[in-house]
């Protein structure tokens, strides 16, 4: 991440990044790395496969509260809120079902899930 470390936005201020699935192995370590390098970011999990404790943990490493939403992607109300609340310079979507043997059991929620998830993020970024 060096980089982009203090890289402005085009307002001159810092970048301001949406984590989806912030919550989860990789989006925690991810957010660690963007906040180090000097991004702000917002994390939005509905906690389906992490927990909020993972997230206390990071705020105990960067010495510093983060902003959390456990919202789920499928709740566009909730989304909306979230959007209408910040101004994202980037959106990292992390927030997937992806168990490899439930999918195949399951195929059709995890379309719905996956697919309405991604749609409902990308209504509210360019829609
Ligand atoms: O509809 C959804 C689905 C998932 N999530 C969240 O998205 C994150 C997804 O992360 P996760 O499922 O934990 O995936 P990874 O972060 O990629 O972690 C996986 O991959 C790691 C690296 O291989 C393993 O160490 C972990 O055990 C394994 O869960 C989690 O916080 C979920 O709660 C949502 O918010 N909405």
């Amino acid at each position: 991440m060096d980089e982009v470390k203090g890289i402005m936005n085009k307002s001159g201020k810092k970048p301001c990044a949406l984590l989806t699935g912030g919550a989860g192995y990789i989006g925690n370590h991810t957010a660690i790395e963007m906040i180090k390098a000097d991004y702000d970011v917002v994390i939005v999990d509905n906690l389906h496969n992490s927990y909020m404790e993972a997230l206390k943990r990071v705020e105990k490493i960067l010495d510093q509260k983060l902003t959390i939403y456990v919202e789920d992607l499928l709740d566009k109300a909730a989304l909306q809120k979230v959007f209408s609340k910040h101004h994202f310079d980037c959106v990292i979507h992390f927030a997937g079902l992806k168990a490899v043997y439930e999918s195949v059991e399951k195929p059709l929620l995890y379309y719905r899930n996956n697919l309405n998830g991604t749609i409902n993020l990308l209504e509210n970024r360019f829609g």
